[in-house]
């Protein structure tokens, strides 16, 4: 399958702290990317070396085979960045117009209004005078309006209220099944879990899991007791027992991370602690990326 993005050895540097440390990774036509990770970890760094908007201290990025600011590949590019940043003066309908202009195929009017959910009222309003998610629904808009085979978004539905990001991923995934390239990055785990068909997590500026969000939950994420006791709880036993691999506390639970749930509950039964509130927890796509980004712990 056609390689849409191809990262080599890509590092970048401010000052002497490394923001994005030797990160290679491809994206082949139709996938759709979902690229995670804590504040820092370095996403919105990748993705501006991703658009050409950052030149790379090492390593290099190829969009089509070719450089990213090519003017072909610009072509076939959609963006839209975390502040949409929209020129004044100009009536909603006349900047998608003028956008749509600079490409040789884009998408009708009617379906960037349809896609989007701006409507008639909004078309007529002149840029400066909408609300921040009006401003995030025109965002889009101009992205997809060239009808770009490779689309951009980093943290799209931030602003965007409940039906607007309905909307949002429901397009996204019609555009997916069109063939189209995606790639965003978000702090809702829930989108790239409902609607990535791959994961990139970063963490400290390099990839530490790259997989579909089941492979990601199913190898690293573990299955979990939690529960809530005032008993002191024999950590260095439960941590010796081979299904267990992990304990901690969070938010006033004991977490016991295993391989075998059944096993926990019996020995804790065994034992007789006294618990509340057990839960038993499946892997799921949050805990993963506690569990990887280490971004979860308390010491008990
Ligand atoms: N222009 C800059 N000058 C100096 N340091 C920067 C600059 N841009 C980013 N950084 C640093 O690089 C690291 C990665 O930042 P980046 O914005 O890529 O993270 P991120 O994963 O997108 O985070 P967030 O989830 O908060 O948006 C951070 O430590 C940040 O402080």
């Amino acid at each position: 399958m056609e390689q849409v993005v191809e990262i080599k050895s890509l590092t970048k540097t401010f000052k002497d702290k490394n923001a994005v440390t030797d990160v290679s990774f491809s994206i082949k036509r139709g996938e759709v990317v979902a690229i995670l990770g804590p504040n820092g970890a370095g996403k919105t760094t990748t993705m501006s070396m991703m658009l050409g908007l950052m030149s790379p201290t090492k390593g290099n990025v190829k969009l089509f085979g070719e450089d990213a600011n090519a003017k072909h590949v610009r072509e076939k590019t959609g963006v839209m960045l975390q502040e949409v940043s929209i020129m004044d003066g100009l009536k909603v309908k006349e900047i998608i117009s003028l956008i749509r202009q600079y490409y040789p195929n884009p998408y009708s009017l009617d379906y960037l209004t349809q896609i989007t959910g701006l409507n008639q009222d909004d078309l007529k309003k002149r840029t400066e005078k909408l609300s921040g998610g009006q401003k995030r629904r025109v965002g889009f808009a101009l992205a997809v309006a060239g009808n770009p085979d490779l689309l951009f978004f980093d943290e799209p539905t931030v602003g965007m209220d409940i039906s607007a990001r309905k909307l949002f991923w429901k397009t996204v995934k019609d555009l997916a099944n069109q063939g189209k390239t995606i790639i965003f990055s978000t702090h809702y785990l829930q989108e790239a879990d409902d609607v990535a068909t791959r994961i990139l997590l970063f963490k400290e500026g390099t990839i530490i899991a790259d997989g579909t969000p089941d492979e990601i939950k199913k190898t690293i994420s573990k299955q979990s007791v939690s529960f809530i006791t005032n008993d002191v709880i024999p950590r260095k036993m439960f941590l010796e027992q081979s299904f267990v691999t992990d304990m901690y506390g969070k938010d006033g639970r004991i977490h016991i991370v295993t391989e075998d749930t059944d096993l926990v509950l019996a020995k804790i039964f065994e034992l007789k602690i006294k618990v509340n509130d057990i839960r038993v927890e499946k892997g799921r796509l949050d805990e993963a990326f506690e569990q990887l980004t280490g971004e979860h712990k308390e010491v008990i």
